[in-house]
């Protein structure tokens, strides 16, 4: 399934380089104002940070949310204290786009990520170009020199990338480019089997400094609880965000 998912966001970004060829994205991107530093809002404090994600569908659960103003959602992430926006910008199995991100970014002051799969300078070009500070990069995806490649890019241009591992080898890969904020992901990309106890038997593996990101499946106060338990810094919401009410929902977590 990976595969697939990244087969299909490589297509649709060759066809709008086809359209907008790289040399464009690439003024666009240079003449964004400068990427918030997602790192700084990320810092691991006395209360879990939340990553908040503008998530209409998915591919294990089809679709979610209708979210008709993806920028108003991301304006109650804010206000409800969340930390960072994700927004998926996957179109085929996620229902995002990059207008779903640019709408966000206008809306809020916080760190806006890129969630796709990213596996082409291109669109980290057109990430920062719609305003992203931030842009997941999938160890399992990417083979080492090509997510060495991106990573450089991703800080060369000013923002901060979220290095998504499923298992012990792929933190390791993550903390050998110097990622400073890594992600531990209980759903396999692959299979979408979920694993929440992952994050539990390798978070210690990532040093003290890095920020560590329990990703998927928190739906209650007491899931977060568990992640902030076996050392989680900061989670990712998805689904519980956007199937309930935000503002309750994110207060309720952060309450933890
Ligand atoms: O909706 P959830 O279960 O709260 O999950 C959010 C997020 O972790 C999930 O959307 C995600 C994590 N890694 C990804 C990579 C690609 C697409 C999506 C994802």
């Amino acid at each position: 399934m990976l595969n697939s998912l990244l087969a299909g966001s490589l297509e649709d970004a060759a066809a709008r380089r086809a359209q907008r060829p790289l040399s464009i994205v690439e003024a666009a991107a240079h003449e964004q104002a400068p990427a918030l530093d997602a790192l700084a809002f990320l810092q691991p404090g006395e209360r879990v940070k939340i990553i908040a994600e503008v998530k209409r569908a998915s591919p294990s659960r089809g679709a979610l949310a209708d979210i008709p103003d993806p920028a108003a959602l991301a304006a109650l992430y804010e206000d409800g204290g969340a930390s960072a926006v994700s927004v998926l910008t996957e179109q085929r199995k996620f229902g995002g786009s990059l207008a779903d991100l640019e709408a966000v970014r206008q809306a809020i002051s916080l760190p806006v990520l890129r969630k796709d799969f990213i596996a082409d300078p291109y669109q980290v070009f057109e990430a920062r170009a719609a305003g992203a500070d931030m842009v997941l990069l999938i160890v399992a995806a990417l083979e080492q020199p090509l997510l060495q490649e991106l990573y450089a890019l991703i800080r060369e241009l000013g923002m901060a990338a979220l290095v998504e591992t499923h298992d012990a080898d792929e933190v390791s890969r993550a903390l050998d480019i110097g990622a400073s904020i890594v992600g531990v992901n209980a759903r396999n990309l692959s299979t979408f089997e979920l694993d929440r106890d992952l994050f539990g038997r390798i978070a210690d593996q990532i040093p003290s400094g890095v920020v560590r990101v329990a990703e998927s499946a928190v739906h209650s106060a007491d899931d977060v609880a568990h992640y902030r338990r076996d050392g989680a810094d900061a989670v990712l919401v998805g689904e519980a965000l956007v199937t309930g009410d935000p503002l309750a929902t994110l207060a309720h977590f952060l309450a933890v």
